[in-house]
Order: structure tokens, then sequence, then C-alpha cells
């Protein structure tokens, strides 16, 4: 059995097996697409085979660099955004002990992210709040360019600076980016900072396992190379020449673009596990910049259960009916925890007792999905035996091969994303940027 195993029979109803039947071999297409590089952006594939190419010395080199940062350092920033943050964010907060900072001993450095936000009071706070501890920072950026991540940079570039001097604070900065391009190269050569590079043809939302991940994974404790093993099993698991029945990327990749063609337009991925939300958030990213172009694609959500429920549930069981349910669920808790018997049984929860609570949570999951279901919304359900790094590792790598297939299922380029330059355009001009004076002009006036 695969590692990950998806279940779409809860879309039958509301689509004819018939309808699947039409784009298998659409599917299959498009995967064969990815292997032999024939489709659009095809640039931009070296994610593909990167899980078997990465070698233990690549690993060693990251696990290095990551064990001299964390000997310095008690709390360590990782500045990025989109792609550069996400990924590593998405599998930390997975791995992690979600009251990890209340804990007296902390035998890991603390890992805080910036540059995803121009929120000043977000940067000032998080300046105050690391003052007491020993610092140091991993500046991630392909462009080298990307204003948010830069702007983070040049301010917790200057504290370590202050606070340790130049040369020593070249010690206590890593990059990650381009090999050759860019400011953020540029700058990192000048002041002798470590480097990782991002290859070339590895677009940031598909980097998660170049350094850009798996270098703050590293310094937070996380085993990059069981993450990078689970990577690998699924690349062989969701390869071209396997088939339909038997490759959990071509089923999701099938089943999502069949409800598209029948007007479901919105997926909300779900999960009953608040540590997977930033996995959400790195699938949004993954699948709204692959497939939300030439006015097509479906538009990703998420929600995390039973919290959501208790907001979003209704909209979700009696609102417009073009809504997709995706739910990641995760067989086995970290953890056991039972709910006793209460003699008195005044909250009447008697009739749970001796279960586990993540029983409770599995049943809350089950009538919620036939719920879901008999209100009309379809559901697809991606399992994963346990939250640990094999298995988040088989999970990325999922999303992201039934990624690149439903882009080219729905006939766009899932590898580049030319609309998010819009609004950098217009940011430049009202703020001045040398070269955008016409266009300060006339976007001021509209304001
Ligand atoms: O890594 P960077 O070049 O700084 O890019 C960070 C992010 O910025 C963007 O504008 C793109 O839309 C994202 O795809 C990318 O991941």
């Amino acid at each position: 059995m695969s590692i990950i195993k998806v279940s779409i029979d809860k879309i039958y109803g509301i689509l004819e097996p018939v309808d699947l039947e039409l784009i298998k071999e659409r599917v299959e297409v498009s995967n064969r697409m990815l292997s032999d590089g024939s489709g659009d952006g095809n640039d931009f594939l070296g994610w593909v085979d990167l899980p078997e190419q990465i070698t233990p010395a690549q690993l060693d080199a990251v696990n290095d660099c990551a064990k001299s940062l964390a000997s310095l350092a008690e709390v360590i920033v990782v500045i990025g955004i989109g792609g550069s943050y996400l990924g590593a964010k998405a599998v930390l907060e997975a791995m992690s002990d979600p009251f990890q900072l209340l804990h007296k001993k902390q035998d890991k450095p603390i890992v805080l992210f910036a540059g995803q936000n121009l929120s000043e009071d977000y940067l000032y706070e998080l300046l105050a709040a690391t003052k007491p501890y020993k610092l140091a920072a991993i500046v991630i950026s392909k462009s080298g360019t990307t204003t948010e991540p830069a702007v983070a940079f040049r301010i917790v570039k200057e504290e370590i600076e202050t606070r340790y001097g130049k040369a020593e604070a070249a010690k206590r900065i890593v990059a990650v980016t381009d090999a050759k391009r860019g400011a953020l190269r540029t700058l990192a050569t000048q002041e002798g900072y470590a480097t990782f590079v991002i290859p070339d043809d590895i677009g940031g939302r598909y980097s998660v396992l170049t350094p850009v991940g798996l270098l703050p994974l590293a310094v937070a404790g996380i085993n990059i190379g069981e993450l990078v093993r689970g990577a690998q099993d699924m690349a062989k698991m969701t390869a071209a020449d396997v088939p339909f029945d038997e490759n959990p990327a071509v089923q999701y990749a099938a089943a999502r673009n069949a409800l598209y063609k029948k007007g479901y337009k919105i997926e909300i991925l779900a999960s009953y596990d608040p540590r997977l939300q930033y996995v959400s958030e790195w699938w949004k990213q993954l699948y709204g910049e692959s497939e939300g172009k030439e006015g097509k694609g479906i538009f990703p959500a998420s929600v995390t259960l039973t919290a959501d429920l208790h907001s979003m549930g209704q909209y979700i069981q009696q609102g417009e009916r073009t809504l997709i349910e995706t739910v990641i669920s995760v067989e086995k808790p970290r953890h056991s925890l039972k709910i006793d018997s209460d003699p008195d049984n005044l909250d009447g929860l008697n009739y749970l007792a001796g279960k586990r609570i993540g029983e409770v949570n599995l049943m809350a999951e089950m009538g919620t999905m036939l719920a879901h279901v008999d209100g009309g919304v379809p559901n697809i359900r991606i399992e994963i035996p346990e939250l640990n790094e094999y298995y988040l590792g088989a999970l990325l790598y999922f999303f992201e091969k039934s990624c690149g297939i439903s882009g080219y299922t729905l006939g766009v380029n899932p590898f580049d994303q030319p609309g998010v330059e819009a609004y950098k355009k217009n940011m430049f001009a009202l703020l001045g940027k040398p070269g955008y004076e016409d266009e300060g002009k006339l976007l001021r006036a509209r304001l």
C-alpha cells in the first residue's frame, strides 16, 4: 500500500464514475509531461527528480551549517516570504509541540520567522522580544529582490551587526539565494556570508526540499534526512509509469479536475490537527499560484477542524454548492490521552469514558465527512499514518506532484506566476521607487 492513501469514493453521487474515466487519460498524460519535460514551464521541473538527487553530502552540509548557527544563537530569525517561507513553517509547525515556548528548558534554538509581512509592529516586537537572546539569521530569497524579506533583513542585519560587529555578524548570517543573480547574492558575497544555492530550475513554491526548507528545519532540530526519504519514496509511488489505481497523485488530480469541470470551483483543505494549519498555507500557495491564471483554476481555501465547524461549518454545510472538501487525515496521534469517567457526570460525558481524545476526533471527522457529503460537498480524503518527518516529506512531494499534474490537466503553465507582479508595480510606484514616477502619479490620483 502507498504511504499516502487517497480516497475519492465520496465524490460519487455528485460525479458519475464516467466523469472520472473521462479525465483519467488526461492526468496520466500530464504526469508524463512532468517526467519527459514536454509541457509549458519545463525549465522549472528541477523539483520532480530532486528527492533522489539529494546526496548525503548535501544533507551533511546543511546539517553542519545548522549546527554551527545553533551553537551561536538561542534565537534564529528565518527571513523569507511565499515559497521562501511556507515550506519550512509548515513542517516546523507540524513537527513541533505548540507549547514548546512554555517549557523551562529549550534544548534547540527557537526559530522565528520574519519578512513574510510588512507589519511595523510585528518586526518591532520581534526585535524587542529577542533582545535578551543570542541571535542569528537565515535570509532566504530566490530572486534576491523581494521587498518584504529585503526590508526585514535590513533591520535584522543591522541589529546583529550592532550587537556583534560586522565580522562576527558574518558568521551569524546565512543566505539562501540564486547562484548568481539578485541583490541578496551580491550582498552575501560582499559581506562574506555562508550561502546555499536555490537551483535555477526550481520555483519558490516547489523549493521546500532545497536548502530553502531544509536549512531552517535542520536548525530547529528536524530530521531532514527522513523528510527527504519520505519524498524519495513518494516520487517513486507517483511516477508516470505507476498505474492510476496505485498512484495517489494522479487520483487526487483527476478527482479535483473532474469536479472543477462540473462547477466545483473552491477546494477547502481541512485538517483535524491545528499543527497542520501551515501545511494548508503552503498548499494554498502551491495550488493558488500554480493554477490560478488565465481566468481559470480552483480557489484553494482551508479550515482547521473541529474549530472551524463552529464558524465556517454553517457555510460548508448549506452555502453555495461549489465547494470541494479535501481532508488530510492523520491516523495516529503522537501521544495518548484518555477521557476518564466522572462519578457525578454533570457534563454528561460519561458515554465517552475510556475513549482516547483521538477517537473522539476521528468520529468528528467521520461524522463531518458524511454530513458534508449529504449537504452536497464532495469529499476527498488523504490519509497519512502519523505526523513525522518521513510522512510529511511524502505528503509535501505528493502535493507538488499532483499540483503539476493538475495544472497541465487544467491547461495552464503550473510553474509561472505573472499575476503577482501587478501589486508589486503599484507598491513600488506609490513608494516612489526610481523608474516608477509616471505610474506613481497616475495611481496617487486614484486614491
Ligand atoms: O524567494 P523570493 O524570490 O523572495 O520569492 C518569494 C515569493 O515571492 C513572490 O512574489 C512569488 O509570487 C512567490 O512565488 C515567491 O515564492
